[in-house]
């Protein structure tokens, strides 16, 4: 009698290839050891190697600086559980954080020139003059295949560029900065890309609060570096966004006239409809267009109170869901009433969106639409993250029976 056999993959997050006396590795350059169970008419065998490649999936953050990245990364971090650390043992001024599942890395160490090659060349570090866009695509590509690579430091205390650091294939590999989808060759190896809009004016009250308070900048000179840096901002960050499948645009409030506080923010989540993996949020009614004033009963408002909206519109010709929250909340808890309302937001418990919330409710934004949907495309991240591999799993468990 033939002996027919079904290899069950335990711990599958790829496309991987069975190693036995029968089956030989199918292309793969750098590999990842699990172990299968071989299931014949005769019973069932555990042993062999399955051999994984290409597990990593690479997520693109786009935004100009001071823009709130890295208050993003650290929520979507949370969401995998865990906490992001520098390379342990490494150099202290690494921009990198790791943690279990995810590592986040920053593309200004992909800057060829340092400070002062900058100045002398007279270009900003916006300038796509002053970044090496072939390797970022190689080790991002390499990093995408399974391979480790040693990646350069911009070293921001010093502005000198420091000896590399080695890079491990991560799950879920971050690259955040100026220009993840400036190069066509790096933006076709994102799985999903997000871009941060934020306006001039509350970019402008973000860097005050920060670059006075905490850098000891006058705002003279914060006023001119933001000018100096705006025609490069508008020819070559700002263009990226056509290219997100989701944008966080935050401009200031329309709640109160003539605000130049740059407190009270609108926050617009706009969704690219037909991206693989990714299904928009909605609030009601998927495809309607929805106005929506949360404030009443089950949900504190305080001037000048919360507006939410929802709807399809176009962006850049492309079709999009939008989501929208102008105001803040004055007690976090109650943010459940309004979870209650979302439909498609991916989490694993009623509730989750909240509890996250409330878990980092000292993170900037924490009281507003920033928080809000950068916690929602944290777990849409988490989503697509466990329905590629999930996809992948079961493409080889089909081609192993092949
Ligand atoms: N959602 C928010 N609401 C209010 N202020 C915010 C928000 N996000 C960020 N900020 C302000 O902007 C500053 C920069 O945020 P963050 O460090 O997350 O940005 P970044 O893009 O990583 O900056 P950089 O690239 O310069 O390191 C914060 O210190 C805070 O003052
Ligand atoms: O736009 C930036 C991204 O973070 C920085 O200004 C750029 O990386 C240069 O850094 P530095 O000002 O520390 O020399």
């Amino acid at each position: 009698m033939a002996v027919s056999t079904v290899y069950t993959v335990q711990s599958l997050n790829s496309t991987c290839s069975i190693s036995t006396p029968t089956k030989s590795h199918l292309g793969i350059q750098k590999q990842q050891v699990l172990f299968y169970t071989k299931k014949t008419n005769r019973g069932r065998v555990r042993g062999g190697e399955i051999r994984c490649a290409g597990d990593t999936i690479v997520i693109g953050l786009a935004a100009d600086s001071g823009c709130g990245k890295s208050t993003f990364m650290r929520r979507l971090t949370s969401v995998f559980g865990g906490a992001a650390e520098p390379p342990k043992g490494g150099n202290p001024d690494s921009n990198t954080l790791i943690s279990d599942t995810t590592t986040v890395i920053c593309l200004d160490d992909y800057h060829s020139l340092d400070r002062t090659g900058r100045k002398v060349e007279g270009v900003t570090a916006l300038d796509p003059r002053a970044n090496n866009f072939d390797l970022m695509y190689e080790q991002v590509k390499a990093l995408k295949d399974g391979i480790a690579v040693d990646k350069p430091i911009y070293n921001h205390v010093s502005g000198l560029l420091d000896p590399p650091e080695l890079i491990k294939p991560p799950k879920i590999l971050v690259i955040e900065g100026l220009h993840p989808m400036y190069d066509e060759r790096v933006r076709d190896l994102l799985d999903f890309s997000i871009y941060l809009d934020i306006s001039n004016d509350v970019k402008f009250a973000w860097k005050i609060q920060r670059d006075m308070a905490e850098r000891g900048h006058s705002l003279e000179s914060i006023k001119a570096s933001i000018e100096a840096r705006k025609p490069d901002f508008d020819a070559y960050i700002d263009p990226q966004k056509q290219y997100a499948d989701a944008v966080i645009e935050v401009l200031p409030t329309q709640l109160i006239p003539d605000d130049n506080e740059g407190k009270v923010l609108r926050v617009k989540l706009i969704m690219k409809e037909g991206v693989k993996y990714f299904s928009p949020v909605y609030l009601f009614d998927e495809g309607s267009t929805i106005s929506w004033i949360p404030c009443g009963r089950k949900l504190t408002c305080s001037y000048p109170g919360i507006k939410f909206a929802y709807g399809p519109d176009t962006y850049y010709g492309q079709e999009v869901s939008v989501l929208e929250m102008d105001g803040q909340f004055d007690k976090l808890d109650e943010l459940i009433y309004v979870e209650s309302h979302l439909s498609n937001i991916s989490t694993k418990f009623y509730g989750e969106i909240t509890q996250q919330m409330l878990k980092h409710a000292d993170f900037p934004g924490s009281n507003n639409g920033t928080g809000l949907f950068q916690t929602i495309v944290g777990l849409k991240i988490r989503d697509l993250f466990e329905q590629i591999t999930a996809s992948k799993a079961s493409a080889t468990l089909e081609a192993t029976k092949a």
